[in-house]
């Protein structure tokens, strides 16, 4: 509202003052760690009966169907930093129970950098952004978070996960997570079993290159959301199989590694894997901000039959995220739709910012005579939580065990379980992260360090990086588990992106014969060209375009199918096509040719090009395409 045609605005135009200011008031504080991520509904369906090691109920009886809600995301970038930074992805499930929420925290790697929750704020500070320039953004490749690693030699293990392909994932619904912590299941026997969980996707665990993740981070820097959304909008619903690895309590002290010790692992081989129930995210979510920025996990929302153990960071963790909880969401945030249990609840809590529940009791303390000492928790005998009476027994000091303080076999077990493929690529990790710290010393501290886990190692990085090669010899571990290794992991053609490069004039049944088999075997196709609109085989089909080379690019892509054809401007189409191809063979992806793309494939070279299949003299070609695409990449290739 102005004051005639051309201003001033006026000081009583209260509808703008009442939409700008409310605007101005739209941001909440964001996840001091783990602020940027992506998430989904879905359903958990417990396989059998669990009952002999706890009374949770949706772990009861077959076929029990819990609803769950999932946020997957990195921990160091801000909200609007990139998918594919190089980082752990952490992952909340709340399962909403009839006996209320229970929510399992994990993170694709089965360790954490600090044994030490004291550690934890000083660690992420390294982490963060350098306090004085406030970069790098989502990174660890910087001097403060190397001299954290070099001087806190615990942080080794996670480190070496870290910078392993597991740090590069290729999409949420292909990681493995581990609840790291241990808890305990209690039985209605009041009988205590350690338990740590691990879920497994049923697609494979599989990742990107680091090329790929740095280059894709600013191409689609929502990369890993949008394969998400995607993938449940094309109902090609991400599934995922729980399961539970079990020591029994009078074996906490039978293993090489503390079974509290949260910067171990618990061998699959030694302690196994035992599929509990499966997850199914089949329900995008109707509001970010509602849903995904409001959701608040906590490892202390836990229901009868599940409990903690004495593992020190997880005693730390139940007091840190409801802390941070009430900053950034306030004092009633449990009562969000989000964070809501669908079960009854109650609970002497009035009052706080923001409360819009209407109690209408007249009663807000126990124990009281006036309302029959109602509400008051439930006692144990009707349902109600009850703890496990955990023996604990020795001095309250601020120190670490001392069967915490082996640092290096389980990192060196880690490194002997690699495929000669990931420990290159977790060596090129090493050398572009330390190779970006300035630091001399700290360059020479690391590699020092690094030769625990492997001396050849520890000396290829240094000559990436321009220091002395480091004295002292691996610890002399030869022991390796195939289960820590992601090539050992299911692989398969399902929902792989394949793109298909594509022009006028191409042989309309063989183009739609190849799209009818790739869709039928789940892989997701886009079909690329010149321009927005149609493209129109020799037979007259039609094909709808849905990216041009400029919009798209082949680090999006798994795999693609060359087919050519003619274009309006044919120099830069067959330069775009060569151009994608280039990139797809580089990082080893599957490569189709169809009979009119046979010119962007060298004769000569033909028969030597690994994972490009040629349709020509070739009545297999769609076969052999769909089970290259399945096999993802060809780490051969020359
Ligand atoms: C000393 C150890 C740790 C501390 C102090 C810590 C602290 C935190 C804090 C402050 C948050 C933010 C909570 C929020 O604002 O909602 C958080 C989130 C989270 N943490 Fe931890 N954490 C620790 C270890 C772990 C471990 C071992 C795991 C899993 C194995 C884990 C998994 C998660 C997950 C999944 C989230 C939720 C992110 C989301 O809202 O999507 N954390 N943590």
């Amino acid at each position: 509202m102005k004051a005639g045609d051309r201003g001033p605005s006026l000081r009583q135009d209260y509808e703008f003052f009442e939409k700008m200011t409310r605007f101005g008031k739209e941001e909440i504080p964001e996840r001091v760690v783990h602020a940027r991520g992506y998430g989904a509904h879905g359903d958990f369906e417990c396989y059998e009966s669990m009952k002999e090691y706890t009374k949770a109920g949706f772990l009861q009886e077959a076929g029990k169907k819990t609803s769950v809600f999932v946020r997957f995301s990195t921990v160091q970038g801000s909200r609007g930093s990139k998918d594919t930074a190089r980082d752990m992805r952490c992952w909340g499930t709340k399962f909403y129970t009839e006996e209320g929420n229970y929510d399992l925290t994990t993170i694709n790697m089965p360790v954490k950098i600090n044994q030490d929750a004291m550690k934890f704020p000083d660690m992420m500070h390294a982490y963060f952004p350098n306090p004085r320039t406030g970069f790098p953004q989502a990174s660890a490749a910087h001097d403060n978070f190397w001299d954290y690693v070099a001087n806190n030699p615990e942080s080794l293990h996670q480190v070496m996960w870290i910078m392993s392909d597991r740090g590069v994932p290729r999409s949420y619904r292909m990681i493995e997570s581990w609840s790291i912590n241990t808890y305990l299941f209690v039985n209605d026997q009041g009988k205590a079993t350690f338990v740590r969980f691990t879920w497994k996707p049923l697609l494979g665990v599989h990742s990107l290159l680091m090329d790929e993740a740095q280059k894709i981070g600013g191409i689609d820097p929502d990369y890993h959301r949008r394969d998400l959304r995607e993938a449940i909008d094309r109902g090609a619903y991400p599934e995922y199989e729980l399961g539970v690895q079990l020591i029994p309590m009078e074996d906490e002290f039978k293993y090489d590694f503390d079974v509290l010790d949260p910067s171990k692992f618990w061998p699959e081989e030694i302690v196994p894997f035992h599929p509990v129930g499966k997850m199914t995210l089949n329900k995008n979510v109707d509001n970010e901000f509602a849903e995904l920025e409001q959701v608040a996990f906590n490892p202390a929302n836990v229901v009868p039959g599940i409990d903690f153990s004495n593992d020190p960071v997880l005693q730390a963790r139940l007091i840190a995220y409801q802390s941070t909880q009430y900053h950034r969401l306030g004092a009633n945030f449990q009562d969000i739709p989000i964070n809501q249990p669908v079960c009854p609840y109650h609970n002497n809590t009035r009052r706080g910012a923001m409360r819009y529940r209407i109690d209408v009791d007249q009663v807000d303390y126990h124990k009281n005579s006036l309302a029959n000492n109602t509400p008051s928790t439930t006692p144990p005998e009707e349902g109600g939580y009850e703890h496990y009476p955990k023996k604990v027994e020795g001095q309250a000091i601020r120190a670490r065990s001392e069967s915490f303080k082996d640092y290096f076999t389980q990192p060196r077990i880690f490194w002997n379980s690699m495929a000669p493929i990931e420990k290159k690529h977790t060596i090129q990790a090493l050398s572009y992260q330390l190779g970006r710290v300035k630091n001399e010393s700290v360059r020479q501290q690391n590699v020092n360090l690094l030769v625990n886990v492997d001396k050849e190692m520890a000396c290829t990085v240094a000559d990436n990086i321009g220091v002395e090669q480091p004295s002292g010899s691996h610890v002399p571990v030869t022991t390796s588990y195939p289960s820590l290794s992601m090539v050992n992991s299911p692989y398969s053609a399902s929902t792989q992106k394949a793109g298909i490069l594509i022009g006028d004039s191409f042989q309309d049944e063989e183009v739609t014969d190849v799209l009818n088999a790739l869709n039928q075997n789940g892989i997701f196709t886009d079909i690329i060209s010149e321009k927005l609109g149609t493209v129109t085989g020799a037979g007259g089909t039609k094909l709808k375009v849905d990216y041009t080379f400029m919009t798209t690019s082949p680090y999006l892509l798994d795999s693609i199918y060359i087919v050519g054809g003619n274009s309006m401007n044919q120099a830069k189409f067959n330069s775009d096509v060569a151009y994608f191809m280039q990139v797809a063979y580089k990082h080893f992806k599957p490569i189709g040719v169809a009979s009119t793309g046979q010119s962007f494939i060298q004769p000569s070279e033909e028969k030597n090009l690994l994972g490009v299949i040629s349709s020509a003299n070739n009545p297999d070609f769609t076969q052999e395409f769909i089970s290259a695409i399945g096999q993802q990449r060809f780490w051969e290739r020359k």
